[in-house]
């Protein structure tokens, strides 16, 4: 997750342990929880609020750092085995456990600490839970169990935007778990498209993932059904009238672009398919919540 291919050059004691933190995952993660946030602000939000927004990201952003840095212990070894993840430095042995427990519990500590004092105690409890959902709960039990793992450990990815309206608001609104739902759909599409294509380092390294355990084929028409009903999740913010047409504009060229990929992949599996696919995931999440920024922001200003 931290990079898509190993970094060139070896890496300073601190770009290994920035490494475990997963950066460009966590930067989305932190983005959709940001735009959470915005969201549960009628208007520009007030010099009060800025203090709870900041706390919020740099709080979410240490604790889904300290998750993924946990991740990286406890896959330790299966990491190892992958071509994808044998170059982080808990793979390679050139960060210890003690090292790497260390760094996860400090970032983890400092992160609740901050949600506590800067946003409030609501939001440090759901971000916990969100920490134990993905370092524990899909890491150590769902992921070697079953094929399943990332849809029902999706649900952590899913939380950043509930984390961020709470930051702000102290509760979990509805349209914060309507975006839920939309990250919560996106998830198998988005892992599946890659795991086509990485099945050989899954299978090389004992995890039961969707390829590995149903094949190759059965995982396009996952793929295939999954994009059409985040299709139709996508849609839920203007139908609930939490956005408006820029948005609704931005969620069909991005949801049809989303199922022809899909649909391709279908008709005919190639490896460069498979990782367009994937690449195409990354950019239609974040173009989607862009847009609903956008929207939020502009669209009152036309008005
Ligand atoms: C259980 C849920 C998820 C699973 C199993 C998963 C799996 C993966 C994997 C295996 C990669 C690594 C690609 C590589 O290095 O070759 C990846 C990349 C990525 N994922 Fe996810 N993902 C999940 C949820 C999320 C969520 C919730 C987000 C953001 C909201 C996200 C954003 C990204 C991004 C931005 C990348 C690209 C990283 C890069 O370019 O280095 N993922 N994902
Ligand atoms: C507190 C908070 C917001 C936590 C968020 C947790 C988090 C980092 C979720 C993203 C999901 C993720 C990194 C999946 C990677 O799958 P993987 O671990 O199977 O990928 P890998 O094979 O690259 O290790």
């Amino acid at each position: 997750m931290a990079a898509t291919t190993a970094p060139a050059a070896s890496l300073s004691r601190w770009q290994q342990f920035y490494q475990l933190t997963k950066p460009r995952v966590v930067q989305l993660i932190v983005f959709c929880a940001v735009i959470g946030m915005a969201l549960a602000i009628p208007g520009w939000p007030s010099p009060a609020q800025w203090g709870a927004i900041a706390a919020g990201t740099l709080g979410i952003w240490l604790v889904a750092g300290a998750a993924a840095a946990f991740n990286c212990l406890i896959e330790q070894h299966i990491d190892a085995k992958m071509k994808r993840t044998a170059w982080r430095p808990t793979a390679k042995g050139e960060l210890s456990r003690p090292q790497t427990l260390l760094f996860s519990a400090v970032l983890c500590g400092l992160g609740m600490a901050l949600l506590a004092y800067g946003a409030n105690v609501v939001t440090m409890w759901l971000t916990f839970a969100t920490f134990v959902g993905y370092a524990i709960i899909y890491t150590v039990i769902l992921k070697p169990m079953t094929p399943q793992n990332i849809v029902i450990g999706g649900a952590s990815g899913a939380m950043p935007p509930v984390l961020g309206w709470a930051a702000v608001t102290g509760d979990v609104g509805p349209e914060s778990l309507v975006l839920c739902l939309i990250i919560f759909l996106w998830t198998p599409p988005h892992f599946w498209a890659l795991a086509l294509y990485r099945a050989e380092d899954y299978a090389r390294a004992g995890l039961p993932m969707l390829p590995v355990t149903h094949g190759n084929e059965f995982t396009r028409l996952q793929i295939v059904l999954y994009t059409w009903i985040l299709f139709a999740a996508t849609l839920l913010p203007f139908l609930i009238g939490m956005s408006g047409w820029l948005y609704l504009a931005s969620a069909l060229i991005l949801g049809f672009l989303f199922c022809l990929h899909g649909w391709q992949l279908w008709r005919e599996y190639s490896e460069a398919l498979a990782r367009k696919t994937f690449r195409f995931s990354i950019l239609h999440l974040s173009l989607l919540f862009a847009a609903l920024l956008l929207d939020h922001y502009l669209l009152p200003l036309m008005a």
